[in-house]
């Protein structure tokens, strides 16, 4: 809070603005449209929505703008990829994110999970494919092939539009989701050796080419080929890894019901992670469960993760 004297007021009035901070610039960034900006933690947290050349339709991603990031300071960026049935408000409104962006100094990038309105026949049709199911793949099938390419978005597109438009540092990034977007994340890093510095998830689908949600979305996007599905499972990435040492931290609720059905299979991973000397910190968190109360309650540590590469 400031209390401003008749002096203070004057100056206040006089000094400059940064092209971050005003309103009039943030509504006309390259390609980008201000869909909602609210100040939070001394920062800013903003949406915007975009026409996306790589999923062909208008797509919407939150930002968090520190205040440092508002004074135009470049800062490292913090992706996040939230999971099955989120857009970019699950984020927003229950991970607890932006007095951590402020805390770190990070910006947070946080993109919706899928495609939407593509006219597809059957896109609306279940939680777990189709809209709010893009699983983090290039789908290769007629069906889906033209919207269904959220990996090159969360790896290409939106980094490049992100560091177009924002004081990024477009080599100090790190990336962390949940559920399905732990699964997006895991496997963002292990294909591009090198681009992000840090990597951790939460409750990750951590070898979709053996549980329910994989074969399912794999099945639908990608073919019966497994020998294509594989190239997006953490699991079988992790063997054939071969880039700058990563070290992946993830969070699991004990008590999460789709740890129990199998859907996760975080065991898989960490065997191996073990077989191929990758370090890998998985914590069983006894009596929590799946939801965002879960990942709330941990992301700092995850933070805290992300800021010893992040800033070194
Ligand atoms: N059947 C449920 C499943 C949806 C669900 O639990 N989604 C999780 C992610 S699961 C794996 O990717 C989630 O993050 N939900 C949003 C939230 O805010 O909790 C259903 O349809 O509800």
């Amino acid at each position: 809070m400031r209390v401003f004297s008749l002096g203070a007021l004057d100056h206040w009035r006089r000094s400059p603005v940064s092209k971050f901070r005003e309103v009039s610039a943030i509504t006309r960034m390259s390609k980008l449209t201000l869909v909602s900006s609210n100040k939070c933690f001394g920062g800013e947290q903003r949406v915007y929505s975009h026409e996306s050349s790589e999923v062909n339709c208008t797509m919407k991603f939150g930002v968090f703008l520190p205040s440092d990031a508002l004074d135009g300071k470049k800062l490292p960026v913090f992706y996040w990829l939230s999971g099955l049935t989120c857009t970019e408000q699950n984020f927003i409104t229950k991970a607890g994110g932006q007095r951590l962006g402020a805390k770190f100094n990070f910006i947070i990038v946080n993109p919706d999970t899928s495609p939407r309105g593509c006219n597809i026949e059957g896109e609306d049709d279940s939680y777990d494919f189709g809209s709010g199911a893009g699983f983090y793949v290039d789908s290769t099938t007629d069906k889906w092939k033209k919207n269904y390419r959220m990996y090159s978005y969360i790896t290409k597109e939106l980094p490049a539009l992100v560091n177009e438009n924002f004081p990024s540092i477009p080599d100090r990034i790190g990336i962390s989701g949940h559920s399905m977007g732990g699964h997006g994340a895991l496997i963002s890093a292990l294909k591009n050796p090198g681009m992000f510095r840090s990597v951790s998830a939460f409750a990750p689908i951590s070898h979709p080419t053996k549980c329910a949600w994989g074969k399912k979305c794999f099945g639908g996007y990608l073919g019966s080929d497994e020998n294509v599905w594989r190239e997006y499972d953490a699991t079988e990435l992790v063997k054939s890894y071969n880039g700058p040492p990563l070290d992946i931290l993830v969070d699991q609720g004990a008590a999460d019901n789709f740890l129990k059905e199998g859907q996760l299979l975080p065991e898989r991973l960490m065997e191996s992670c073990a077989e191929s000397k990758m370090p890998c910190v998985m914590r069983m968190q006894e009596g929590y469960d799946h939801s965002y109360f879960f990942v709330s309650t941990f992301m700092e540590d995850h933070f805290a993760h992300h800021a010893k590469f992040l800033n070194n």
